[in-house]
């Protein structure tokens, strides 16, 4: 390959010196840097100004310090990035201009209705987090699955800086479409039009499918490896350097490089590169990378891919595009000059972007992050296209913090810094996520009394059927709220959490279009009425409001002591107290399984037929096989399956004969309560 040594700027190379037959492909996709194109391809040079040598060097240390941002603490230990205070603030307000994927996701998938969605995916620090060593960025299993589910749902392709084969061994998907360097290798769908498509053959993948092969930039292979290997030969000494051979561009990474010696890496990246004017160098998160002068990119690979996938140029096609790098700007911009689609900026640090909406790191959130989640979003969004159910999201955060329930500041546990927590509303057969971060110091279960888990009762948020999520860590609710209107709540299920805080309401109300039997309210007001704790009684002096409950009506504050009218005693020292007595009885009442408004139906209280008693005892624990285990009566094998017919009325006594306090939880689905 032959090598021009007589330009000493690399990236500032005349384009007219080169043609169609040195590299054999089409002159259209030469972008030297410092030349633009008009939308036509045609190449126009801007030659305002020489640049000089130095300026180049420059202006590359600058691009490689400002791919590590200084203001963020690493929390070196744990691998977690700390945002400061400041720099939290920031990040909100520049969230002002590119929202949060995840809380604007009903307007996303508002938009989706009717579309069909087309998803590309990058792969470092969106598939996988950022790690210090290139060959160890392995995605996690959830977002594997994650992947695969969305996959199911519609095309999904991922398009890296990597080589092609890299990005499919750590990802090992067959269901998707894969591009590697940058773009520059596609294997995509077999198409009519990709036939034609001038640098594109037909080829098998690994499972023998016949797929389009399109690599613009083959011509470049000998010359990249040459400049690979004089790279690896230049940098061997640089301790940290590592150089990467991804196909069709090559990559310097200076990440593990102390930062003392990042001029030495630019210099000498550029004192190769400066004989290769048919390659020029972009930037990366802590990587420089060399790749061809082409005028391709990640986003003529995204125009590429619809085009293969028969999507191009349709007005019901939502193209998606997920994306960490400056690199990822390119298909950016595709889908906003193009005024079709959404990118989605993966960042923990804010910055200008052609995006529309942006996510948190991944590295942020752990194994089951923001990535991950807005997968499963989009994944839903589709069946929810599909269905029209709409799907609602809400962030829930518990934390501590110091109020004053009763006049003493005391330590409480809030939702999203708030107690009581924010009301949830959302209306009726809408797909509920709720995405719960555990800011506690211990584990934490949130519950949703009341709401039927219609096909997914595992979801209920108790211990049994729900790991607990640990502290720092969060976890995903998801159901939906079919056919039940009414006033519900949120509540920490684990050990006596519920006693201090984390609760909050959830309303459902009745789609416009479904008549309630009622005037419409001209409004809504949550009252929550429970027990609250304090070691000392009110003190005298102290201002807490008293709600009158009276037929006439009442008044609402934010936070009051329920007081009886015809009460006149001061409200008592409160003490911790379950809702809950040692035997307690009630008839229930397997309503239909189908979806209808009074699932109760109606039944007379004396004509009830109860077909079987109940009697659930808990307790004390008893040692079993080395391990104490709790019971419901003297150790013996037995069924632990309650049977009961559809429709009918069984009486369930629960007792508690341990010495401390128990609750009793029924799960799931069709239970109603119809006395006590
Ligand atoms: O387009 P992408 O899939 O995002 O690939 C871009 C580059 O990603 C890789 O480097 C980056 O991730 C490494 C592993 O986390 C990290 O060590 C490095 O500092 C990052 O720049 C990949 O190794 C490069 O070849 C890609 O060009």
């Amino acid at each position: 390959m032959d090598r021009k040594s007589n330009h000493s700027a690399p990236v500032l190379t005349d384009p007219t010196l080169m043609s169609k037959s040195r590299l054999g492909i089409h002159s259209s996709l030469y972008s030297p840097p410092g030349v633009v194109f008009s939308p036509g391809l045609f190449i126009t040079m801007q030659r305002k100004k020489s640049i000089k040598l130095e300026d180049v060097r420059s202006s590359w240390l600058d691009a490689m310090k400002s791919s590590s941002p200084t203001h963020r603490k690493i929390a070196k230990d744990s691998g977690i990035e700390l945002l400061s205070a400041d720099a939290d603030a920031a990040y909100r307000n520049w969230t002002l201009k590119y929202p949060s994927a995840l809380s604007a996701f009903e307007h996303i998938t508002n938009c989706a209705k009717g579309k069909r969605l087309a998803l590309f995916l990058d792969y470092d620090g969106t598939l996988s987090p950022i790690v210090d060593n290139p060959d160890c960025a392995f995605m996690s299993n959830a977002m594997r699955a994650a992947v695969r589910n969305v996959a199911k749902c519609f095309p999904t392709a991922i398009i890296s800086g990597r080589s092609r084969d890299k990005v499919f061994e750590f990802v090992g998907l067959t269901e998707l479409y894969y591009a590697g360097s940058h773009g520059m290798d596609i294997m995509g769908p077999v198409q009519s039009m990709s036939n034609d498509h001038p640098n594109c053959i037909r080829s098998t993948d690994k499972q023998g499918k016949e797929v389009n092969l399109f690599q613009p930039a083959s011509e470049f292979l000998p010359m990249i490896d040459e400049v690979f290997r004089s790279l690896v030969e230049i940098t061997k000494e640089i301790k940290g350097a590592e150089v990467e051979n991804n196909k069709f561009c090559v990559s310097v990474h200076y990440r593990n490089v102390d930062e003392q010696s990042w001029t030495i890496i630019a210099q000498y990246v550029h004192d190769i590169l400066k004989d290769y004017p048919r390659l020029r160098l972009t930037h990366g998160r802590k990587v420089l990378e060399v790749r061809p002068v082409l005028d391709w990119d990640k986003g003529k690979a995204v125009e590429f891919l619809l085009e293969s996938l028969g999507l191009s140029n349709c007005d019901d096609v939502l193209p998606i595009y997920v994306g960490d790098d400056r690199t990822d700007e390119d298909a950016f911009k595709v889908l906003r000059e193009g005024n079709h689609g959404y990118g989605i900026l993966v960042s923990s640090a804010p910055k200008e972007s052609a995006a529309f909406y942006s996510l948190r790191d991944p590295s942020e959130m752990g194994l089951v992050g923001s990535i991950v989640l807005c997968l499963i979003n989009i994944a839903l969004a589709f069946s929810l296209c599909l269905a029209g159910d709409p799907f609602v999201n809400f962030e829930l955060e518990l934390s501590y913090i110091t109020a004053s329930p009763l006049g003493s500041p005391q330590q409480v546990i809030a939702v999203n810094g708030k107690f009581p927590g924010p009301t949830l509303k959302v209306t009726a057969n809408y797909n509920v996520l709720v995405n719960v971060k555990n800011k506690l110091d211990e584990n934490l279960l949130i519950t949703w009394p009341g709401v039927q888990m219609r096909r997914a009762s595992w979801q209920d948020g108790v211990l049994g059927t729900n790991c607990p999520i640990p502290p720092n860590s969060n976890w995903t609710y998801q159901f939906q709220v079919i056919d039940q209107i009414g006033s519900f709540f949120y509540f920490p299920s684990l050990h006596f959490q519920r006693a201090a805080g984390g609760f909050g309401s959830f309303t459902i109300s009745n789609w416009n279009t479904v008549p309630v039997p009622f005037n419409i309210p001209d409004g809504d007001i949550e009252i929550m009425i429970g027990d609250w704790y304090d070691t000392e009684l009110v003190p005298d002096g102290i201002g807490f409001e008293t709600i009158k409950v009276e037929p006439e009506g009442y008044r609402c504050c934010h936070l009051a002591i329920l007081q009886f009218s015809r009460n006149s005693h001061r409200p008592s020292p409160l003490i911790p107290r379950m809702m809950f007595t040692t035997s307690h009885s009630w008839l229930n009442l397997s309503a239909s399984g189908g979806a209808r408004s009074n699932q109760q139906g109606s039944f007379h209280y004396g004509s009830i037929n109860v077909t079987d008693t109940l009697v659930l005892k808990s307790m004390p624990p008893a040692e079993i096989d080395g391990k104490l285990r709790p019971l419901t009566g003297p150790p013996r094998m037995d069924k632990s399956a309650i049977n009961a017919t559809y429709k009918h009325f069984i009486e369930i006594i629960l007792q508690n004969n341990d010495s401390v306090v128990q609750s009793f939880h029924m799960d799931g689905y069709s239970f109603f309560v119809v006395g006590y």
